[in-house]
């Protein structure tokens, strides 16, 4: 019989393991999550550090449920320090909440002996936790020199003593070794009250949810600064419901907004074709991630920028 914890209705036999995942910046974390959980819950994108929110993930199994804690990708050594102050979020925080970590590593930068921040967080980790972990190799497909490969997960391997098990080589965008690294995870689990019913994929507000997918879309198209200057205010979200159609559909009002002409100009493209596509595209991932009918408005406009207002 199933039983009712607060709102959440749960087998008697319930079990549940947060997750924490660590890595360097663009070790591939949001596209791991996304496979694991069969789901666009977080922004991926080529560009280092878009992840800007916490993000909590659930998947649930059976009566096995697993709660994802993505944290911000860590840059350099500095970014790191700053870290261990306390002055950005940190992911060691993160860290206590968990049961269970993966440790993520790019294997391309393993190969290439550019994995620097990685052996900095490797010799850190240690320091501040000693929660189980699995070592999970991450890009596999872009790796020719696999002897070199495994010598240097070795070497990780002997850093963070709590490693269970063999390290794990995947690749999260190829879908390779995905399953079995979600079976492993599942088998982390304990005797605990999920946190989400088990229709749910994510705890972020829609709302949120959106404006990460269209943010993706942008990330995507353009290069350079200009990604990271634009910011989006919500301004319509409604439910409408139309004759003959048994759901109602979501019609959201986004403006993107900017500081300058020229920055207005670069994100519409010509005739307006640029602004086009990211509104066509977001429709589309938004409607599969809320599984309902979406019509998506955005705008573009520009706003004076305190920061260079005199
Ligand atoms: N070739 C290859 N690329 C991958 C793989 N997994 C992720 N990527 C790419 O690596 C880039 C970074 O992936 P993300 O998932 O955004 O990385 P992240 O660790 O969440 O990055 P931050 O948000 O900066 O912390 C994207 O361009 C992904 O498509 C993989 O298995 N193989």
């Amino acid at each position: 019989m199933p039983k009712t914890f607060g709102q959440i209705e749960q087998p008697e036999d319930a079990e549940v393991a947060k997750i924490v995942l660590v890595g360097a910046a663009n070790a591939g974390k949001s596209t791991l999550i996304n496979r694991l959980v069969g789901d666009d819950v977080t922004i991926v994108s080529a560009r280092p550090q878009t992840t800007r929110t916490r993000i909590m993930a659930s998947l649930t199994m059976g009566r096995r449920q697993l709660l994802f804690l993505d944290t911000p990708g860590i840059v350099s050594r500095k970014a790191l320090r700053r870290v261990e102050r306390g002055v950005v979020t940190s992911p060691w925080r993160t860290l206590s909440e968990a049961d269970c970590a993966v440790l993520l590593l790019d294997a391309y930068k393993l190969t290439q002996k550019t994995d620097e921040v990685e052996k900095y967080l490797f010799a850190e980790l240690p320091k501040v936790t000693s929660i189980p972990a699995l070592l999970v190799v991450n890009k596999i497909d872009q790796v020719e020199d696999q002897p070199k490969l495994l010598e240097t997960v070795r070497k990780y391997q002997a850093m963070y003593k709590a490693i269970v098990g063999e390290p794990m080589y995947i690749s999260a965008l190829g879908n390779v070794g995905v399953d079995e690294l979600r079976l492993q995870l599942l088998a982390s689990t304990r005797p605990g009250n999920w946190e989400f019913p088990a229709n749910v994929k994510s705890d972020l507000s829609d709302l949120t949810r959106v404006e990460d997918l269209i943010r993706a879309e942008w990330f995507a198209r353009l290069t350079g600064y200009m990604p990271y200057v634009v910011r989006q205010r919500n301004v319509g979200w409604k439910y409408v419901a139309a004759p003959q159609v048994k759901r109602p559909m979501l019609d959201i009002k986004q403006e993107l907004l900017v500081s300058s002409g020229g920055e207005a100009k670069i994100l519409l493209g010509a005739k307006g074709a640029l602004l086009k596509e990211i509104a066509l595209a977001a429709n589309r991932t938004i409607s599969k991630a809320l599984g309902c009918r979406v019509r998506l408005h955005l705008q573009v406009v520009v706003v004076e920028d305190r920061r260079t207002r005199k």
